[in-house]
């Protein structure tokens, strides 16, 4: 579920209240300890009390996201996108309370504070792929997609529940063209 309608008011007082510079790092952050209905029971309790502090409550009750930076001078633009794949192919590994909308193939993502793949990034991160003879995490790629069409109708923005009222550009048959240059699809 989306992490507005997990957490509600407390969801509207770390957004509106900036405790994160990056409005997305609250979304992405998972339960630490207890469920999301018992953490807003603890929010509506002590809010009031003169002492709370919300940055302290979200750290002691919210794993927050990991995002690095990777940067290498020595690297030629082709070492740099090869050397890249490996780093910026995920799963997801079904973590309950998680916005991620779980797919059953790896994937790979835009990086940084992009931790889920995006639809139309994925078209031209599979153009690179290709150049790297990764044949199988295209195929991958695209029976994710095919699996978002049947089981959601349509392949949202990113795999995220707070991307599901909204797609991208349309570029899945752009993708399966593509797919037909791969080994696995080849007449
Ligand atoms: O936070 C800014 C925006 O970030 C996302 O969109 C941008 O990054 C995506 C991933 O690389 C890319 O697919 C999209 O074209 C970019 O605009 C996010 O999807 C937006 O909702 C958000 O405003």
């Amino acid at each position: 579920q989306s992490p507005d309608k997990l957490y509600g008011e407390l969801f509207q007082a770390v957004q509106l209240n900036r405790i994160f510079p990056d409005s997305k790092t609250f979304c992405d952050a998972i339960p630490r300890d207890l469920t999301p209905n018992a953490i807003r029971d603890l929010y509506r309790e002590e809010n009031p009390q003169p002492t709370f502090n919300l940055t302290s409550f979200v750290l002691n009750h919210f794993i927050l996201p990991n995002t690095t930076t990777i940067v290498h001078d020595k690297w030629t633009i082709e070492q740099h996108c090869h050397n890249l794949w490996p780093l910026l192919t995920r799963t997801t590994k079904h973590v309950t309370f998680s916005s991620f909308i779980d797919v059953p193939h790896p994937f790979v993502v835009p990086g940084g504070r992009f931790g889920e793949f995006y639809y139309w990034d994925t078209y031209f991160t599979m153009l690179g792929l290709l150049r790297s003879n990764q044949n199988d995490l295209i195929n991958n790629m695209l029976e994710n997609f095919a699996f978002l069409i049947r089981n959601m109708t349509f392949i949202p923005n990113g795999n995220r529940y707070y991307y599901e009222g909204r797609s991208q550009p349309p570029y899945f048959s752009l993708m399966t063209e593509l797919t037909k240059q791969t080994d696995k699809y080849k007449d």
